[in-house]
């Protein structure tokens, strides 16, 4: 696989890595800030709820005032008990609406159990209107419970609904949870506290000593009541370092424990023995019920402060968002960017250079080496390789150079300077091979010397350098007659050599002639523009009966002297005296 499809094979892979990471980073603080928005609406839903049943609860203030009130004092109650029942559905109206307005709340059971409290409400009410306006002999003590329990009955179901709106709240933001806790721990003890309260008003009213299913009752809230007041307070732990909190719990402790709690010890005390009170449900009321706004209060603080915290929650979620989506944004362009440029600046250049190594290793001299862009390694790798090049290059023209000096010596040193043609030493070089071959394949091969007639006297006569005129006009006239497969050397002075491959002594002869009479026609221009004419004697051999190329030349040299010894100007071949001599 090549560097370059490899890396872009890694490239897409990490980048495939990196952008499942970053889509679970985002999605993760998505979810986050998605579920955290929901609890500044979660827990408004909550505040109404716990609103409507601290109404409930305070409603029976008034109610149970107006259960054990005589009638001259029945108007007054009334109106703070028709003031009390309006709040009350004022609250439960805002939450009713408050629910059917959350789409994820319209079908809930809590809404259900709204809508029940709602309906349960009115029979409550009318049978408490019911049993308070009977004379006082009439007001029964079964009567009374029954009044005070409709409306105390009605709590569980608000219970439910406030423990629904709270778990909605722990969803949307999980980190609410203690400060949720403590809420709910102080709306059951404001709950618990109420209806401790009420269980005194059947007594009061009938002026009865406490039944013991009564005191049992009682004795049971008020071990809930302690039980809350340590939650609370381990609630408050991490809330008390600031002043507000640490004083609303103080409160609480001196004005509901100190004070109220105090107040409802002082009735069961008398109620265990006697039916002595001395205060009325109207007095209950007025002593008894202010001491609890300070739990309500510090369940609006603790309230108040988690809305804070919801709020503030919610703003680092959506901050953390923003970061976390920016931040893979950059991350992936930043990491694009690298690959791009690893790709542009190491791995391109690197496979371009391979290249290039590789075309100069095959002789692509003509290839350019381009400049590098950046001044870094890959410009150094650049700027050897134009040196190699370089280099190559001469060493290249340095071989061509040799190889072209080595050919011209090898021509000179075979070739005759004054004639062109092949010189003494090249003949034999040539015309050995040639004899192997001959000898091996058992072919025909002949030798033709001629020696220029009264050459001395041409000398003599026109002088020396026409005479060198003469020996190259006599060489290229011969060369132009012969085959490509003859050999033409200069024997020595005005003698020349011929080498005829595959022939046999008559074929040389008419060669030999051919020749001969070539140069009696012919004539040869000198450096003063006379034109000389020259006749040649020949003396022909061929091979047989095994003689070496020595013997073959010496046969025909014989046949040559009698050529020149007959007359001149005449081709001579060897004879039978010429083998045995
Ligand atoms: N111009 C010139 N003359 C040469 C060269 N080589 C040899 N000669 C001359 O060739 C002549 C040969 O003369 P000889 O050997 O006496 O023979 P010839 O005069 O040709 O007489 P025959 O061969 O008997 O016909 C000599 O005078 C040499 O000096 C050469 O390269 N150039």
């Amino acid at each position: 696989m090549s560097l370059n499809r490899l890396f872009r094979l890694i490239s897409i892979g990490l980048l495939m890595l990196f952008l499942a990471f970053a889509v679970a980073l985002v999605w993760t603080e998505w979810s986050t800030y998605r579920n955290g928005a929901n609890s500044v609406p979660a827990l408004r839903n909550l505040r109404l709820a716990l609103l409507a049943m601290e109404k409930i609860s305070a409603e029976r203030g008034p109610a149970n005032a107006f259960l054990g009130a005589p009638a001259q004092q029945s108007e007054a109650l009334l109106k703070q008990l028709a003031s009390a029942r309006q709040q009350t559905d004022v609250a439960l109206a805002s939450l009713h609406a408050a629910l059917e307005a959350d789409a994820r709340l319209r079908q809930s059971w809590a809404l259900d159990k709204v809508r029940t409290v709602e309906q349960g409400l009115g029979p409550a009410r009318a049978n408490l209107d019911r049993v308070a306006r009977l004379s006082a002999d009439n007001r029964s003590d079964v009567l009374v419970l029954a009044a005070v329990a409709g409306m105390v009955d009605l709590m569980p179901l608000m219970i439910r609904v406030v423990s629904e709106l709270t778990l909605e709240v722990d969803r949307a933001d999980p980190r609410l949870r203690d400060g949720l806790s403590a809420v709910r721990a102080t709306a059951s003890l404001r709950e618990y506290a109420g209806q401790v309260g009420s269980r005194f008003v059947a007594p009061l009213i009938t002026q009865r000593q406490l039944a013991q299913d009564e005191v049992i009752e009682i004795g049971r809230l008020y071990g809930r009541i302690e039980l809350l007041r340590g939650v609370v307070a381990a609630q408050m732990a991490g809330y008390v370092s600031q002043p507000q909190f640490a004083e609303a719990l103080d409160r609480v402790d001196k004005e509901y424990f100190d004070s109220g709690f105090q107040f409802l010890d002082f009735l069961l005390q008398i109620g265990l023995h006697s039916s002595s009170y001395g205060v009325s449900t109207a007095d209950l009321y007025k002593f008894y019920v202010p001491q609890m706004q300070s739990i309500t209060d510090l369940r609006d603080l603790l309230l108040a402060e988690l809305m804070r915290q919801a709020e503030q929650n919610n703003a680092r979620a959506r901050n953390l968002l923003v970061l976390v989506v920016g931040l893979t944004l950059t991350a992936c362009l930043f990491f694009q960017l690298l690959m791009v440029l690893i790709r542009r600046r190491v791995v391109q250049p690197l496979v371009r250079a391979t290249d290039l190594v590789a075309g100069l290793v095959e002789g692509k001299l003509e290839q350019e080496i381009p400049e590098a862009r950046y001044r870094d390694e890959i410009a150094a790798m650049m700027r050897a390789l134009r040196v190699l090049k370089q280099r190559m290059r001469e060493r290249n023209s340095l071989a061509s150079e040799r190889e072209a000096l080595i050919t011209q010596l090898q021509t000179s040193s075979n070739t005759d300077f004054l004639t062109g043609v092949l010189n003494r030493r090249a003949f034999f070089t040539q015309a050995g091979q040639q004899m192997g071959l001959s000898q091996r394949y058992g072919r025909g091969m002949a030798v033709v010397l001629f020696d220029i007639d009264h050459f001395k006297r041409i000398n003599d006569t026109y002088g020396h350098q026409a005479g060198d005129v003469i020996l190259r006009g006599v060489a290229q006239l011969v060369a132009g007659l012969l085959r490509k497969v003859d050999v033409l050397a200069r024997y020595g002075g005005e003698e020349f050599v011929i080498l005829l491959p595959e022939a046999d002594l008559v074929q040389a002869g008419s060669v030999a002639e051919k020749l001969r009479a070539a140069l009696e026609h012919a004539d040869f221009e000198i450096e003063d523009g006379r034109r000389i004419k020259v006749s040649a004697s020949f003396g022909v051999a061929a091979l047989c009966d095994g003689a070496g190329l020595e013997e073959l030349i010496r046969r025909a040299d014989l046949a040559l002297y009698r050529a020149k010894r007959i007359g001149r100007n005449r081709v001579e071949q060897a004879t039978a005296d010429d083998l045995m001599s």
